[in-house]
């Protein structure tokens, strides 16, 4: 297969530029990559998320027909006119941005008529942050969406690199984006913060609260965890989405604990019940647009290097395994394993192998 690009330039090498980086390279879809980041780029060449790195974006950009911007958003913005007059004519310029209007808005704003900008933004991540939590199959089964115009043979050729990565490219118009993400990725992080805060202010109970706190708690919180700087960003170019729903959100809020403080069962029951119906009806995998994944739960032993004997073995057969999740392990007890694959065939064959060699396994399409 050719490279869909020669030469790439990643500007920002963190955890989602570094994915990029090693699932481009690891999938042959660029020849080379030159990464600029004082931070992280000489750890980045470490982890072969690049080829090269540059200590300066005149130096690094110069040959690059792909410059892709994964930088915090705030950042993105200011490296725009900086990169304006340093960009090789024809090359392509895209971004990783969790937002996208204010992004495409510089862009139109500052770049010379001679370069394309594809906007992008790939559903995917985690609260992690840092070159060293790349993960090169980030991409797999995820929707990444593109912003750009009808006819745009520049941006038809981003969306094959993202097909490419295993990704789901969706098109979609920068305030159509921000408007969605705003409801399913920034609202949420804003009710977990302030959950973590709200449960943080309770000194008296600090170290049960540690004791308890159990899988609701680690659930509805997790993404609190992510980089302060990334969500400040997110938030500063994402305004007045964020702060509509906020207010939506505080009356929510209220009306339940209205409901609360004047035990009002009945209200309380059909709150709930809508809740669930709406939470019931948002598409795991295989029920929207993402493919299927066939799952496959292995009773494990709690032993030492259990999970890497089973992938192992998986491996050693030449099995592809889209999906790893250890699900509970009680202490002397071990768990079961959920592996997930793509195909009904890896399936069927992963089944076979570790029924081979003794383990307990159950079907399962999710
Ligand atoms: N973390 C996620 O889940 C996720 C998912 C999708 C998109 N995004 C977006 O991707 C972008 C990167 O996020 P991340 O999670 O990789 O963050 P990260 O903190 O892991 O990486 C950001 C990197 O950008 C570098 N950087 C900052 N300013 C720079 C500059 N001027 N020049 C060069 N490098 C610079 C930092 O040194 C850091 O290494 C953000 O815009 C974020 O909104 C994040
Ligand atoms: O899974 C997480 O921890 C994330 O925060 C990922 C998440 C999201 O909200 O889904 C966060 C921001 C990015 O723009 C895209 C994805």
């Amino acid at each position: 297969m050719g490279f869909i690009f020669e030469r790439a330039a990643l500007v920002g090498v963190g955890m989602v530029g570094g994915s990029l980086g090693r699932a481009m390279l690891g999938r042959g879809l660029v020849k080379d990559v030159v990464g600029i980041d004082p931070a992280s780029a000489d750890k980045a060449l470490e982890l072969g998320a690049v080829t090269e790195t540059a200590a300066t974006l005149k130096e690094g950009v110069a040959h690059a027909d792909l410059v892709v911007l994964a930088a915090p958003v705030m950042a993105v913005l200011e490296l725009l006119p900086q990169l304006a007059s340093l960009l090789k004519g024809g090359a392509v310029v895209t971004d990783v941005s969790s937002t996208k209007a204010m992004v495409m808005d510089k862009a139109a704003e500052v770049l010379p008529g001679s370069v394309t900008f594809v906007g992008g933004h790939p559903m995917a991540g985690s609260e992690k942050d840092g070159v060293e939590a790349l993960d090169e199959n980030l991409f797999e089964n995820a929707v990444y969406v593109l912003t750009y115009g009808a006819g745009d043979s520049q941006g038809d050729r981003v969306a094959t690199l993202v097909e490419k990565l295993g990704a789901v490219p969706v098109k979609m118009d920068a305030g159509q984006h921000d408007r969605v993400v705003a409801s399913v990725s920034h609202l949420p992080h804003m009710a977990a913060s302030a959950l973590a805060e709200t449960v943080a202010a309770n000194d008296e109970d600090r170290e049960r609260i540690m004791t308890l706190a159990a899988s609701g708690f680690r659930d509805t919180t997790r993404v609190a965890m992510g980089s302060p700087q990334m969500w400040r960003d997110i938030c500063l170019t994402n305004q007045e989405h964020i702060t509509d729903l906020m207010d939506t959100y505080i009356k929510e809020l209220t009306e339940v604990r209205d409901l609360v403080a004047s035990g009002d069962g009945t209200g309380l029951l059909e709150h709930f019940e809508r809740a669930r119906d709406f939470r019931r009806q948002v598409p795991g995998r295989g029920k929207g647009i993402l493919p299927t994944v066939y799952n496959l739960f292995v009773y494990v032993p709690d032993k030492t290097g259990v999970i890497g004997e089973v992938a192992g073995l998986l491996g050693d057969a030449g099995i592809n395994i889209a999906e790893i999740e250890l699900l509970r392990v009680r202490e002397e007890e071990g768990g079961p394993l959920r592996l997930g694959f793509i195909t009904e065939d890896s399936l069927r064959l992963a089944e076979g192998v570790l029924k081979k060699h003794g383990y307990r396994t159950e079907l399962q399409e999710g």
